[in-house]
């Protein structure tokens, strides 16, 4: 599915150009924060099922403006060196849009994990995180991969480990990769933050008039019809909430085996259990399936929500995409010249780098909370619970000096006192870092009248800080 003219970072670049243009950069640093600093090809063999099988791997660096450099690891049988630069070049924007301080990289392994017990994806995974390790390509200080097409916490589990089986004196060998399972290093709410990200996103596109107005959309979402391309972690999470939380519809699902829609709405949940069970969305009982899925892309919708692969709105469907509104979940859905003739068409899109920064964020806050070796907010917790507990006597006091009736119930205490958990701090981060970081991209969005999309405001509040970075620390 790489319909792309001159590949995905040729397509990044594209729209990265049409940012500077409008920015006051010498050509030097134009040119040294488009390019990628380095990419590390890798040919491993390990034996299985009685044969040696070679595997090719990948691990971009694309700027180390910050350290470390973040960005996901993709096990699909697609990967390539173009798509890991084009994918670590989108992961350095991110970063500096959201203000986390990382530069950016990505991984990728040739592999269709389908194909594989889990017992060899394991023996496959060690392997391959072996050769990053041994070149730093794995390290809590340089380079921090996380989940990505393919990966999950499984998987992060296991490079986990095998970085701490090789630094075993490293203390902070925990914070070599993110996205972790909760007993072994990993933080509440990162398996859902990419969805609940595109959530926030959402609603903070919907809070603003003026922006829904540029896509020809009123009201708030509660009933917006949804269309979602890749029912996986991004895509899954996403549509759940916003089904359940916002009271979207999700009219339609394209998956690998084709589609599923249902004008009145599908259940998500059931449908995700179908696809586990049986491996694709045909013979749903909750929708019509259509065999050629993409096709569903050009169906009526309020929001098209890509949460699968790149390039899937090319030049050659753009012109038949009828949703006024595309957020784009995945990275890359959209390619350089639809974008063009999207924009021309009067369609809105909330662009990559915003729209699923919610899974670096919150790798962000879980790096953090390895480092510090603490359970996150656990400190604050206990701040707060001190200061509550200091209130609640203080109220009890009064409330007997008055001599009223009135006491505090265990339960009101109880609550009271057990604050925020981590969840409540994740979530609550994540939503302030989106809100933000829309602000920064709508106001140069709407400051200048040369800036023609949310896309180009993005890259120009991104390229702006990177280049700030470059300015005050030299190269
Ligand atoms: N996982 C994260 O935290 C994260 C963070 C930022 C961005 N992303 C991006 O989101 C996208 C999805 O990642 P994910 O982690 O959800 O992956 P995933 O592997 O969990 O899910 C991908 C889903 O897409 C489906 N899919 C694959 N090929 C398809 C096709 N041709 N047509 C329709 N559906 C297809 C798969 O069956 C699967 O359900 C990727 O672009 C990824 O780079 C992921």
């Amino acid at each position: 599915m790489k319909a792309q003219h001159g590949g995905f970072s040729a397509s990044v670049n594209a729209m990265y150009d049409k940012a500077v243009a409008l920015m006051d950069l010498s050509p030097g640093l134009v040119e040294k924060i488009r390019v990628c600093n380095a990419t590390y090809t890798v040919r491993f063999g390990v034996r299985l099922r009685g044969a040696i099988h070679t595997f090719t791997g990948y691990r971009s660096v694309h700027s180390e403006h910050m350290e470390p450099v973040k960005g996901g690891i993709r096990f699909a049988m697609a990967v390539d060196q173009d798509e890991v630069e084009a994918l670590a070049a989108l992961m350095t924007y991110k970063c500096a849009l959201v203000e986390t301080p990382f530069g950016g990289s990505k991984g990728g392994l040739c592999i269709d994990p389908r194909d594989w017990e889990p017992h060899e994806m394991e023996q496959i995974t060690r392997r391959f995180a072996y050769e990053l390790i041994k070149r730093d390509l794995i390290n809590p200080a340089q380079n921090v991969p996380a989940p990505d097409m393919g990966t999950g916490e499984r998987e992060m589990a296991w490079i986990s480990d095998q970085y701490q089986r090789m630094n075993t004196t490293d203390i902070n060998g925990r914070a070599c990769v993110t996205g972790k399972p909760l007993n072994a290093g990993g933080i509440a709410g990162r398996v859902e933050a990419t969805g609940r990200g595109v959530q926030y996103g959402l609603r903070e596109f919907f809070r603003h008039p003026d922006d829904m107005a540029a896509a020809g959309l009123t009201g708030t979402l509660e009933g917006k019809r949804v269309i979602v391309q890749g029912l996986g972690n991004v895509g899954y999470h996403a549509a759940s909430f916003l089904r359940a939380e916002d009271g979207a519809k999700i009219t339609a699902v394209i998956e690998r085996d084709g589609a599923v829609h249902a004008e009145g709405g599908l259940d998500v949940e059931a449908l995700r259990e179908h696809i586990g069970r049986t491996g694709g969305v045909k013979d749903f009982p909750g929708g019509t399936y259509e065999a050629d899925g993409t096709r569903l892309l050009e169906a009526e919708c309020d929001i098209l929500i890509p949460a699968a692969l790149e390039g899937v709105i090319h030049e050659g469907n753009a012109d038949r995409v009828k949703a006024p509104l595309i957020i784009e979940a995945a990275n890359g859905p959209v390619t350089a010249e639809a974008d063009e003739i999207l924009r021309k068409k009067g369609c809105v899109i909330i662009p990559d780098m915003y729209a699923n920064a919610g899974g670096v964020t919150v790798s962000y806050f879980e790096w953090v909370k390895n480092l510090s070796h603490i359970r996150f907010g656990r400190m604050q917790r206990r701040a707060e619970e001190a200061r509550h507990q200091l209130l609640v006597d203080e109220l009890e006091r009064l409330s007997r000096n008055r001599d009223t009736a009135w006491t505090l119930s265990d339960d009101f205490k109880k609550n009271y006192l057990r604050g925020a958990g981590e969840l409540e701090l994740v979530r609550s981060g994540l939503d302030d870092t989106m809100r933000a970081a829309y602000g920064a991209m709508r106001e140069t969005w709407h400051a200048r009248d040369d800036v023609p999309d949310m896309r180009t405001a993005a890259f120009i509040v991104a390229i702006g800080r990177i280049a700030a970075s470059y300015q005050a620390k030299g190269l």
